[in-house]
């Protein structure tokens, strides 16, 4: 059995179709990055993975049931801005999850519960390259040490799913670079299972195991919602060719025009 499973998936707001026919299984330990044009439906199906929005028909399963209609500890993500909490220190905030998670109503713990919990979030930063920064507040870190802050943050839950939804989107190229190396490691050490959407198609084609590629196959000029996008291409990592590399990057392109010149003409930008 795989660790997820999507069949025949579709997603809808309203008279929009974002997804549609969505059909995927994806083992445990594998590294999904998913691409596609802005609008096509990625954050929608990474918050359906979290279990904040639920699909309008078709299944989605973990471990052979279906998801979870909430966000639970199994399941952790990383946005592209800054999700740290701004008044609490490096050290708290990672220690926060676990606190709550012991702690319910008063989201603090005493004692040796309390120690063992500074204990793992402290492992957890130096983990992450943040041992230096523990008392600081997020306000006193770059972009970069954020992001390291928020993944240590989903990290201390011992999640067996990690969901990055542009993690690196915002940070410099060489900064990237390092964060790229971090979230492989992370990855490994952890046994993690990583959906990562990115818009970078070079990050998309060198980062992981597989590459996913969002895109629609159906346009109506007439009714932009009327179709959704779908999985059009499913790659593993590392047996690309020039061909299929300028295969997925036309179709994300050339679908990317198309809803913007439609939004252009409908007055939407
Ligand atoms: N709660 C909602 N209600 C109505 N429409 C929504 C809602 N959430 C998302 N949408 C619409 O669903 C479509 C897909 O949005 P989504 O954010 O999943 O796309 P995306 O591929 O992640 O885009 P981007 O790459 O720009 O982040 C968009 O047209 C968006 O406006």
């Amino acid at each position: 059995m795989s660790l997820i499973e999507v069949r025949q998936l579709w997603k809808r707001y309203g008279d929009t179709v974002v997804l549609e026919k969505l059909n995927l299984n994806v083992e445990e330990g594998e590294f999904c990055t998913l691409v596609g044009t802005s609008g096509c439906g990625k954050t929608t199906f990474l918050r359906m993975l979290l279990g904040d929005e639920q699909p309008s028909s078709g299944e989605l399963l973990m471990d052979g049931r279906p998801m979870p209609r909430e966000p639970g500890q199994e399941r952790g993500i990383v946005f592209q801005r800054y999700s740290v909490f701004p008044h609490l220190s490096v050290l708290h905030n990672v220690m926060l999850g676990p606190e709550l998670q012991q702690s319910r109503f008063l989201g603090r713990t005493w004692g040796a519960r309390r120690k063992a919990i500074r204990t793992a979030a402290e492992d957890m930063l130096t983990q992450v390259g943040l041992q230096d920064a523990l008392d600081k507040y997020p306000s006193a870190l770059s972009g970069g040490m954020q992001q390291r802050l928020a993944i240590a943050q989903a990290l201390i839950m011992k999640p067996r799913v990690l969901l990055l939804d542009e993690p690196f989107g915002a940070l410099d190229p060489g900064i990237r670079a390092d964060m790229h190396e971090l979230v492989l490691r992370l990855w490994k050490e952890n046994r993690l299972t990583v959906f990562m959407v990115t818009h970078d198609l070079k990050e998309g084609f060198s980062l992981g195991t597989r590459l996913l590629v969002f895109d629609k196959v159906r346009l109506d000029p007439q009714v932009p919602g009327a179709y959704g996008a779908t999985i059009t291409f499913d790659l593993p990592i590392g047996r690309r060719d020039a061909g299929t590399l300028s295969d997925v990057t036309r179709s994300v392109h050339a679908t990317g025009q198309f809803l913007s010149e439609n939004a252009t003409a409908r007055g939407a930008v």
